[in-house]
């Protein structure tokens, strides 16, 4: 035995020998082209001596080119190589612009009849491809094509790969190797010599490991079903559904990288991820730049997609299913335009000039009439000022009589001018048109919402009372919360914004001295600076991934939908993990800002984040929150039961007890999930045990996940909404290895410390 072990060792270490061999070769080549990169950035800094406006732009664009490619070189250092596949001979001989075959398939005769056959190619894999001097590839981009069957192949269906190797390696050194092999019954030669195996794969070892606050990219061991989504051709709109720790989140990020790899000009128009919470924003936004990225997307907390609006803060459910619901833009409607009459009353009751030397004037119900007529339509309400002010016009001008002075068209239409060239510049018919007529801001509207009165006039056979009062009562409170953010996106629209005159661009005294303003675009703005200005200006984007979708609400996915009008879509979600009461009126949100776009689905069925011993348990949730749906199948079985335990002396004690065993037994991360209203408390609960636990609401554990959690009282988060049991649902399958179930006396538990709701 001993023997064997040993032997096996030794093929190991000679494994791992081969694998630093090309290594090393890849470190040369990477050390070639660093120092390519730092001459450019050399020679362009010398031309910078150079002075004439040419020199400078062409200076700027190369330091910009080399800047990026250094910084990626360096960024991309650590551990870039992770894979090899090696394959049979091809179906054909071409090869693709990566210098690796293309055939997916082996040629006819690549098995010899008695099984055995020859090693054809070899292939490593990487974050980004590297070429050798005579442009046969070291390393193949992950995103590459000839990448594909590192990911697509399995035993079933093999293709040309024969073994599948994921190698770990830190800095310059190789650490380990684990194999695959799909085609088991083969005997494979490469160079004469009988291809070795080692490991039991590298998917049960990637998802063993402790887990951190952030989350890490998969690309070594991305699965064959995972990899069909995200190499998706990105046309309309492609739809993933999956349960929890399927990797929708995962392969949604892994796609954007992708995507941008696979069209660059394209989604140069930006990426847009929308995430339900801050926190999985921080959790997930790491993962991006690791994957070599130069900032195209932009990963968004449904909260802070307006900007200016950085809103953390929930609404109970009740306000929320209102703010939510599509019943709202109803309400918006009115309040935009009704928010008009909010003008000085004093101000706006009369107007008055002097014209042709008469005195004129509008008021009531001819004021009324007036602004009646201009909100006919659906133009939004800011646009409409100049229809005011031209209305408002045409009335006066009808009384000073000066209409029936004229016969002749050009006189008359000369008169008119004159009188509206006079009374318009009159201050009074300004500062009256200023307040009859002001611009109005979404903010300025919901905070003219937060009066009862007046919220109820405009929400009239829309919204009940109890409604009513519910909604204003939250809009006075101070601050924004996560569904005031759509309620302002939608205001936004609805009110416009009107054209202003060009602020004249400041002149820099240089360029006035030389005259290079018309010739050097470039002094002003680097193009860094301007491709920084972009990102921030940008509401529209080429790509827009939606991560939870099953959480937004129809007011959000409004939002949402005015982002992406012209772009593709990946939609990734779980509609058993929705928060969202009435998943039907989301669903009808979703088509609408989806439009005719044809729709591509997908399913991941594989759960990679549960051992089995959690996700049997989190199943019987399921089943109570939405009878007949499928739990996605658990890969790993850790042999530890969820723990059941019932509140002791008090909460505060048990949950803190327990939540520092979990620390004590596991190497990563601890997450405590209580109802939303406990938030604040359970916090304080954790003080001074350190930055490996956090205290979660439970709207905000989605997406996230740790090595153990602990999940207080479920029939609290269960009850919190109508949408409960599927929230608590959410919360039982964040964990990697532990889970903890603390129950109080709501619970019901049984004699073993089970509660009600988890009993089989
Ligand atoms: N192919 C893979 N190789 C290694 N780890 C994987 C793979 N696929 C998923 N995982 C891991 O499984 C965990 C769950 O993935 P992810 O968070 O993307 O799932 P999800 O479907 O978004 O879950 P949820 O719906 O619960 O938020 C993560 O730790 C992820 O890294």
């Amino acid at each position: 035995m001993a023997a064997q072990e040993a032997a096996v060792d030794t093929v190991r270490d000679r494994e791992i020998g081969v694998e630093q061999e090309h290594l090393d070769q890849v470190y040369r080549r990477l050390e070639e082209k660093i120092h390519e990169a730092e001459f450019l950035m050399e020679d362009a800094a010398k031309r910078g001596h150079v002075g004439t406006p040419g020199a400078l732009a062409e200076r700027d664009a190369q330091v910009y080119r080399a800047g990026i490619h250094l910084n990626r070189l360096n960024n991309e250092f650590e551990d870039f190589l992770f894979g090899r596949i090696d394959l049979l001979q091809g179906k054909d001989g071409v090869k693709g612009p990566d210098g690796a075959y293309t055939s997916v398939e082996p040629a006819d005769d690549a098995v010899r009849n008695d099984n055995t056959a020859d090693i054809a190619e070899t292939l490593h894999i990487g974050r980004i491809g590297v070429l050798d001097a005579d442009y046969a590839p070291l390393v193949i981009d992950w995103r590459a094509p000839a990448a594909a069957p590192f990911y697509r192949s399995t035993p079933v269906e093999p293709g040309r790969v024969v073994r599948r190797r994921v190698i770990r390696s830190k800095g310059r050194r190789v650490l380990g190797v684990e194999d695959d092999l799909m085609r088991p019954e083969l005997t494979a030669r490469l160079g004469g010599a009988e291809l070795p195996v080692i490991g039991d794969g590298a998917l049960m070892a990637a998802l063993g490991q402790a887990r951190t606050h952030t989350m890490r990219d998969i690309v070594a061991s991305i699965q064959a079903e995972q990899d069909l989504v995200i190499r998706a051709p990105a046309a309309s709109v492609t739809y993933v559904e999956g349960g929890p720790g399927t990797g929708k989140t995962a392969v949604a990020l892994h796609r954007a990288a992708y995507l941008l790899y696979q069209d660059r000009r394209r989604y140069a128009g930006g990426i847009l991820v929308v995430s339900p919470t801050p926190l999985l924003v921080a959790y997930t936004e790491g993962v991006l730049p690791s994957l070599g990225e130069e900032g195209q997307v932009a990963i968004r907390a449904v909260g802070s997609l307006v900007d200016g609006a950085e809103a953390t803060a929930y609404d109970d459910p009740a306000v929320a299913r209102i703010k939510g619901s599509s019943r709202m833009l109803k309400v918006l409607r009115k309040a935009a335009r009704g928010a008009l009459e909010l003008g000085e009353a004093r101000a706006t009751e009369r107007l008055r000039v002097v014209a042709f030397g008469r005195r004129l004037e509008l008021e009531g119900e001819e004021l009324q009439r007036i602004r009646h007529a201009v909100l006919g339509g659906t133009t939004p309400v800011n646009l409409l000022r100049p229809r005011a002010r031209r209305l408002l016009l045409d009335a006066l001008y009808a009384k000073s009589g000066a209409a029936t002075r004229h016969t002749d068209p050009e006189l008359a239409a000369e008169l008119r001018s004159s009188f509206d060239e006079d009374v318009a510049s009159e201050d009074p018919f300004i500062e009256f048109l200023d307040a009859w007529w002001p611009e109005l801001t979404p903010r300025g509207v919901l905070d003219a919402m937060a009066d009862e009165r007046r919220l109820g006039r405009w929400a009239r056979r829309i919204l009940n009372p109890g409604e009513v009062r519910r909604l204003a009562r939250s809009l006075r409170r101070a601050g924004l919360t996560v569904h005031d953010v759509a309620l302002l996106d939608e205001l936004q629209t609805l009110l416009g914004t009107p054209a202003r005159p060009k602020r004249k661009r400041e002149l820099d005294p240089l360029d006035q001295l030389t005259g290079l303003e018309e010739l050097m675009p470039q002094r002003e703005e680097t193009q860094r600076e301007r491709a920084e200005r972009l990102a921030a200006e940008r509401i529209e984007y080429a790509h827009v991934i939606v991560d939870e979708a099953q959480d937004l609400t129809p007011m959000q996915w409004r939002m949402v939908g005015r982002r992406g009008r012209h772009a593709t879509w990946t939609i990734v979600g779980d509609p058993a993990q929705s928060s969202w009461p009435d998943p039907d009126e989301a669903a009808e949100a979703r088509d609408e800002a989806l439009g005719t776009r044809p729709r591509r689905r997908f399913e991941l069925t594989v759960n990679y984040r549960n051992p089995s011993e959690i996700a049997e348990l989190a199943s019987r949730v399921l089943a109570l929150a939405m009878p007949g749906m499928r739990s996605p199948h658990a890969v790993r079985s850790t042999g530890v039961r969820p723990r059941f335990t019932v509140v002791r002396d008090d909460l505060e004690m048990t949950v803190r007890e327990e939540a520092r065993r979990l620390l004590d037994q596991v190497d990563g991360t601890v997450g405590v999930v209580v109802a939303m209203r406990r938030r604040a408390e359970a916090a304080q609960w954790l003080a001074g045990l350190g930055d490996r636990v956090v205290a979660l609401g439970s709207l905000e554990a989605k997406g996230l996940e740790y090595d153990a959690t602990v999940v207080v009282s479920p029939a609290e988060i269960a009850d919190e909404s109508s949408a409960g049991l599927r929230v608590l649902y959410v919360a039982l399958t964040r964990a990697t290895q532990q889970l903890t179930v603390v129950s109080a006396k709501a619970d019901e538990p049984d004699a073993d410390g089970v509660p009600d709701l988890l009993r089989s």
